[in-house]
């Protein structure tokens, strides 16, 4: 069994309680930017960034981070969007981050889970996401093309995650326009940013559809790696979490575009 599998099973299990109460932690309604018109319109790499207190690859990452004050600085440090996971068991977060830091900002705000049902995506819109992820490796075609239909009915971004040539290939028969490969392996938590050179070398760049960089990004360097190879994108976490200086970190990050995308 390998993490993945573990995540997904303990999901089943805490679906059984999201069903038989009904969301009720519904944040202020805010019309937010559009994800996918906000990363096709930049020259220049756009970050998400994401809130991250814990994870099974590194343990405690920033136990006593505030999710508002974090999300804020990320804000004002010119993120183009703000990830809060909300997995509790394993990254230590909560629908109830998501919806504080949904009231705090104004930019497009991204529920960060292991969705395999739609009451998850319930939840997530209630709470103040404008955009819900979508893991390939985490659900079969049918599953996966019903909750991106779904989200996408409910005016939410959906951000589809691969992790190799295959899993684009599935991702693109839905005709998802916001693709990520997570560098990260979600069996084993290796982490290679060869990954986005693989998936960019058969990757379809049009202007109906965005590419994105995630996970084990740190520097200039990567940034800009990732940026040739046609990423319009990166997700960060936990370089983030760690930094003394949100406003420099990001502002490293935001090199300019390559040529591919
Ligand atoms: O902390 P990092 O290495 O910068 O990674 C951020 C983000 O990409 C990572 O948290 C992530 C990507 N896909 C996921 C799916 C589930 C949980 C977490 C993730």
């Amino acid at each position: 069994m390998t993490i993945l599998t573990e995540i997904l099973a303990q999901k089943e299990v805490e679906l059984v309680t999201l069903k038989a109460q009904a969301p009720t932690e519904v944040a202020v309604e805010k019309k937010r930017p559009s994800l996918f018109e906000t990363l096709r319109s930049s020259t220049h790499v756009q970050v998400i960034a994401e809130m991250k207190r814990a994870s099974p690859s590194k343990g405690l990452i920033a136990e006593g981070a505030n999710p508002v004050a974090q999300a804020s600085a990320y804000e004002q440090a010119g993120a183009a969007c703000v990830s809060v996971l909300t997995d509790e068991k394993y990254f230590k977060g909560s629908f109830a981050d998501l919806k504080n830091v949904a009231n705090a900002i104004d930019i497009p705000l991204l529920c960060k889970d292991f969705v395999i049902d739609e009451v998850q995506i319930d939840y997530a819109k209630a709470a103040g996401a404008s955009v819900v992820l979508l893991i390939v490796a985490a659900l079969n075609d049918e599953q996966l093309d019903r909750l991106h239909r779904y989200a996408t009915s409910l005016s939410l971004d959906v951000l589809v995650e691969t992790h190799n040539v295959e899993e684009l290939q599935r991702a693109l028969a839905i005709n998802a326009k916001i693709i990520g490969v997570n560098n990260r392996n979600l069996h084993d938590f290796s982490i290679d940013l060869a990954h986005t050179e693989e998936i960019a070398a058969v990757f379809p760049f049009d202007e109906e559809r965005v590419f994105i960089s995630e996970s084990g990004i740190w520097t200039s360097e990567d940034a800009a790696r990732v940026a040739k190879a046609g990423a319009r994108a990166v997700l960060v976490g936990e370089s983030l979490m760690k930094s003394d200086s949100v406003q420099g970190a990001i502002h490293a990050l935001r090199v300019p575009l390559g040529v591919a995308q």
